[in-house]
C-alpha cells in the first residue's frame, strides 16, 4: 500500500503535508488494515497556532463521482488517439443503456450504486478499451487490491437471518442485479469484491454549487489517499471539508489535539459517521468500533413471521396486521450505554417511532373489559359501505363491490410490504373522549393513537410497558433460539453481526430477568445523536406470507346491507369524509 501513497506524492497533483505517511493503523482490529498518521514534530509553530492545518488537498478532478468521471471521460486528452476515445465512450454508453433498462433498475438507483457500476464497467472492458489513467491506476492498485470484507462477501448466508433488515433486503436486490448484469464479463467475487470496496471508501463529499451562492450539494465520492483515513470517533483528531472557491477536497487536522503531542507517530482519525449504527457499520465497512462510552446504537427488526404468529396479547387479530394497517415500522431502536460502571444495551424508548409499537400494548379501560383494539375480520364491507355511499350509482353492485375489496385486502395482508397504503379502516380504537368522558370507538392512524398513549395514567403506563416487555422477552427468546441453529454454517466474515446481536439479546435478556433497567429514559440521559430509522419494507414482490396459526377466520358476514358500521365507528361519516379521495371513482 505505501507505493500507493508514494504514487499519489509523486504525481504532484495532491497536496501532501510532509508529516504525513501510511502505516499499519493502530486500531486492534485486523480488520483496520492501513491507516494516515502524522507526525507532530515536524510542524513548524505558525501551524500549530491555527485552529487546523490542512494535510492533504485533493483537488476535485482527481477524485471520483458521478461528475467528475463524466468530465474525465469526456476529456479527449484523457485518451491516446481519438479513436480510442470514441471507442471507449460508445462502449461506456452502450453499456448502460443496456444496464438503464434492465428490469427493476430504477429500483435501486443511488448515486453510490452508479458509481459502482461505473466502475464494473471499467473493470470489465479495461483489457479492450483504453481508461483514463487516474481511473485505471485507482481500480487497479486501490480497488481491486485492498483488503476488505463487508456483509456483501456472505450476503447470501446473512439473509437467512437477516433477510427482513431493509439494509440486507435491498443489498441483497442490489447484488442480484449487479450478478445479472455483469456475471458474463466478471467474476461474482469481482463484482462483491468492487462493491465493497467502493461502499467502504466512499465519502459524502459537500460541493459548492455553481449556480447558486452559499449552497452545497452532496456526492458519494472516493478520494484517493484521504480514503485510507480511518474512523474513530472517541479519538477523532481530522476531518474532511472542501475549499469552497474551487471544491478541492481538503483534510484537516484539529490542531488542538497534537499540539501537546510527544510521540513522533499520530494516526488521524476521522468520523465516517456520529452515529455508530452497529449494524449499517457492519453492513457498509465490515467492522464495528470498540465500545468507549460514546452511545452504540443497533435497529431491531422483528421477524415478520414472529409476528404474525404472536397470539399472545389482548389483540383479537395477530401483531403483523395491527403494525401493517398501523403503518407501524416493525423495529426497535437499541442503545448501548454506560449505566453504574457497565456497558450494556437499553430499550430506546425516546423516541416517538416507540410509542407507536406500545400501541397493540395499550391495556383495556379500567372500568370496562373490551379490550383497546378491536380488529374487524369483515372490514372489506366497511369498504364496499363507504365505496357505494360515495358513488351512489354503483348500490346495486354492491356485494360485487364487497368481494373486490375482500380479496384486495387479502392480497394487501399477505404480501411482504410492511405497510398497507389503504386507509386504516380495519383496528377500531376504544376509547374515553376527554372533554365528555364517555366511551367512543374510532378507526384512528397510528400518531392520532399516541395521544392515548401521552393521556395514560401512570399505573396503565406501567402496564403497557410490562406488555410490551413481555412481548419483546418472547422476541428475544424465540430470535437467539433461530440464530443459534444457524451460526455453525456461516462463514467467518459474517460471524461479527451474529456475535453482536447474541451480545444484545444477552444483554437484554439478563436485564429483563433481573428486573435491572430496560428502558434508556430511565438513565435520564440525553442522546445528542440518533441513527435514522431503516425504512420499512415495501417491495417483496409477489412474496406472501404464511402464518403458523393456520385457522384464518373466515368473514361472517358477506351482506353490505346487514353490515353495522357502529359497531366499530362512532365517527363513521368524519371517517368517510376523511378518505373520501380513496372512495371516489374518479
Ligand atoms: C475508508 S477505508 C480506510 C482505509 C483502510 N484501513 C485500508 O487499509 O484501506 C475503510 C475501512 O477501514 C477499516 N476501518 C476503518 N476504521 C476502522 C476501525 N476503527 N476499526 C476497524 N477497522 C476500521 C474498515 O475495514 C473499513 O472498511
Amino acid at each position: 500500500m505505501e507505493e500507493i501513497f508514494r504514487f499519489y506524492l509523486d504525481s504532484k497533483t495532491i497536496f501532501f503535508h510532509n508529516s504525513l505517511s501510511l502505516k499499519l493503523s493502530t486500531v486492534d482490529d485486523p480488520k483496520s488494515g492501513y491507516g494516515l498518521f502524522i507526525d507532530p514534530s515536524k510542524f513548524k509553530n505558525e501551524e500549530l497556532n491555527n485552529e487546523t492545518i490542512q494535510l492533504l488537498r485533493i483537488p476535485k478532478l482527481c477524485t471520483f463521482n458521478i461528475d467528475t468521471l463524466l468530465t474525465l471521460l469526456e476529456d479527449k486528452n484523457e485518451f491516446s488517439t481519438e479513436q480510442q476515445f470514441q471507442r471507449s465512450n460508445d462502449k461506456i454508453k452502450n453499456s448502460l443503456r443496456e444496464i438503464m433498462s434492465y428490469p427493476n433498475f430504477s429500483k435501486f438507483l443511488t448515486e453510490t450504486n452508479l458509481l459502482v457500476i461505473y466502475f464494473l464497467i471499467f473493470q470489465s472492458i479495461h483489457d479492450t478499451c483504453e481508461i483514463p489513467r487516474n481511473i485505471m491506476y485507482y481500480l487497479k492498485n486501490v480497488l481491486m487490491s485492498i483488503d476488505v470484507e463487508t456483509a456483501v462477501d456472505s450476503i447470501e448466508d446473512i439473509a437467512t437471518d437477516y433477510g427482513h433488515y431493509p439494509q440486507i433486503f435491498g443489498l441483497q436486490e442490489t447484488i442480484s442485479i449487479f450478478k445479472g448484469l455483469f456475471q458474463d464479463l466478471l467474476k461474482v467475487s469481482d463484482i462483491k469484491h468492487l462493491y465493497s470496496a467502493i461502499i467502504s471508501r466512499c465519502l459524502e463529499i459537500p460541493e459548492k454549487s455553481e449556480a447558486k451562492d452559499d449552497e452545497f450539494t452532496v456526492h458519494s465520492t472516493l478520494v484517493p489517499v484521504l480514503d485510507f483515513a480511518n474512523h474513530e470517533n472517541t479519538q477523532k483528531n481530522a476531518y474532511f471539508d472542501v475549499d469552497p472557491s474551487n471544491n478541492d477536497v481538503l483534510l484537516l487536522l484539529n490542531t488542538d489535539a497534537v499540539r501537546e503531542s510527544t510521540t513522533d507517530s499520530v494516526e488521524v482519525f476521522i468520523s465516517y459517521t456520529p452515529t455508530e449504527d452497529l449494524f449499517s457499520m457492519l453492513i457498509t465497512y465490515g467492522f464495528t468500533p470498540d465500545f468507549k462510552g460514546y452511545p452504540q446504537f443497533w435497529t431491531m427488526s422483528f421477524d415478520r413471521c414472529f409476528l404474525r404468529d404472536y397470539t399472545e396479547s389482548s389483540l383479537n387479530a395477530d401483531l403483523r396486521l395491527f403494525y401493517k394497517w398501523l403503518h407501524v415500522n416493525p423495529t426497535v431502536s437499541l442503545v448501548k450505554h454506560k449505566h453504574n460502571g457497565q456497558a450494556r444495551w437499553f430499550i430506546n424508548d425516546t423516541t416517538p417511532e416507540f410509542d407507536m409499537l406500545l400501541l397493540p400494548f395499550i391495556p383495556p379501560l379500567d372500568d370496562t373489559r373490551t379490550p383497546r383494539w378491536t380488529y374487524d375480520s369483515n372490514c372489506h364491507l366497511m369498504f364496499a359501505n363507504m365505496h357505494c355511499l360515495a358513488n351512489p350509482e354503483t348500490n346495486e353492485y354492491a356485494t360485487m363491490i364487497a368481494e373486490n375489496y375482500r380479496l384486495l385486502l387479502e392480497e394487501r395482508e399477505l404480501n411482504g410490504n410492511d405497510f398497507m397504503d389503504i386507509p386504516q379502516l380495519a383496528w377500531s380504537l376504544h376509547y374515553k373522549d376527554a372533554e365528555s368522558g364517555s366511551l367512543c370507538r374510532r378507526h384512528t392512524d397510528s400518531e392520532e393513537a399516541t395521544t392515548v398513549l401521552q393521556n395514560q395514567e401512570e399505573e396503565e403506563a406501567d402496564a403497557t410497558n410490562s406488555q410490551f416487555i413481555s412481548f419483546f422477552r418472547r422476541f428475544l427468546t424465540y430470535r437467539k433460539s433461530t440464530l443459534a441453529t444457524s451460526t455453525s454454517s456461516i462463514p467467518n466474515a459474517s460471524n461479527v453481526i451474529y456475535e453482536q446481536e447474541f451480545e444484545i439479546i444477552d444483554d437484554l435478556l439478563t436485564a429483563i430477568d433481573n428486573q435491572s433497567t430496560v428502558f434508556f429514559s430511565d438513565l435520564n440521559i440525553v442522546l445528542n445523536v440518533e441513527p435514522s430509522v431503516p425504512p420499512p419494507l415495501r417491495f417483496l414482490g409477489d412474496h406472501m406470507e404464511i402464518s403458523e396459526n393456520e385457522e384464518k377466520s373466515v368473514p361472517n358476514c358477506e351482506d353490505p346491507a346487514s353490515y353495522i358500521p357502529d359497531n366499530f365507528t362512532d365517527f363513521f361519516q368524519d371517517e368517510m369524509n376523511k378518505h373520501a379521495s380513496f372512495f371516489q371513482d374518479n
